[in-house]
């Protein structure tokens, strides 16, 4: 393929191997499992005493919350879920019956929400007004309306503002996902990566941790509509400049966390911690 470098590497003690192709559009990475499914990467601080941002961009069902909180538990760096706090957003708005069509009431409740989340892979909790709302963000009834949130201009200011505090207080040592990580909230990350997926993997699996529970339909809209009304603010269905791609579509749960750490050992060109 013209315009394409191809690179390869193998670890000789475990077998799994990553090899990236670069084009004019990105640097996109194949990972490829070991003899026994092995993994390459088990995972160890990187960098300590010094910042290591991860920055994970993806379509939803992608994997990000459920990938980054791994590999953050491995690295041992915080781990922030900014989609928790757009829907932390929309939570409170429908909880005070607000319009949320009226985009200067939802950008007043934004600027002024009381909130409180968990930076640990370990401790999901997501606080509003002292109420846990740590499962109730997670309903249909949220993920159908938080687009009308994510896509207001001033909720988004008041976020990235308050996501980039929360890297500050971190030491800018931290796992970011959500939608505009590589491009906005944390351009300058140590690693930025898009992890995607097909559409029918990730209707799919969003089936399956919903229980079943939901139609075609209800996940159609749940996943890709919802994409569609997104990506009007956030550019996440392809990769920017310098950010990696790992397509999981035929990886399972494991090998993605593999493939995310091999990127990460990738970029940062580094020995684990006492190696
Ligand atoms: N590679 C994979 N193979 C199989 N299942 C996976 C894989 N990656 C993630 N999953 C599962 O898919 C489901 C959706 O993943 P997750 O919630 O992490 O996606 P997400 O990208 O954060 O979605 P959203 O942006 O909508 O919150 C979870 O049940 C997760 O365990
Ligand atoms: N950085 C982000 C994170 C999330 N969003 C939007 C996209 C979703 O509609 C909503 C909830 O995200 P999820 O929990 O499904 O990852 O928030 C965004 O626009 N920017």
């Amino acid at each position: 393929m013209a315009g394409t470098a191809m690179s390869a590497r193998q670890d000789a003690q475990h077998g799994g191997s990553l090899s990236s192709a670069s084009t004019s559009e990105g640097t996109s990475v194949r990972y490829t499992p070991g003899p026994g499914g092995r993994p390459a990467h088990s995972g160890q601080p990187l960098r300590v005493g010094r910042p290591l941002v991860v920055a994970i961009d993806g379509p939803s069902g992608s994997g990000k919350s459920s990938i980054s909180k791994e590999v953050a538990r491995r690295l041992r760096l915080a781990y922030l879920d900014t989609g928790a706090m757009y829907r932390a957003v929309a939570w409170d708005c429908l909880e005070r019956g607000l319009d949320l069509a009226d985009g200067a009431l939802v950008e007043a409740a934004a600027r002024a929400l009381d909130l409180e989340l968990s930076t640990s892979a370990d401790a999901e909790r997501v606080v509003v007004r002292g109420h846990d709302v740590t499962a109730a963000i997670r309903e249909p009834r949220i993920s159908s309306a938080v687009s009308a949130v994510a896509t207001n201009l001033g909720v988004r200011d008041e976020l990235i503002r308050r996501q980039r505090a929360l890297l500050a207080a971190h030491g800018r040592r931290m796992v970011v996902e959500g939608r505009d990580i590589t491009t906005v909230v944390a351009r300058d990350a140590e690693v930025r990566l898009l992890l995607t997926a097909s559409e029918e993997a990730r209707m799919r699996r969003r089936g399956a941790q919903l229980g079943g529970t939901q139609t075609a339909e209800q996940l159609h809209e749940q996943v890709v509509a919802r994409d569609a009304k997104d990506s009007t603010v956030a550019s996440f269905t392809q990769a920017a400049d310098g950010v990696f791609t790992v397509d999981s579509s035929d990886l399972d749960f494991d090998q993605t966390v593999d493939a995310v750490l091999g990127v990460v050992h990738a970029a940062v060109g580094g020995r684990p911690a006492g190696a």
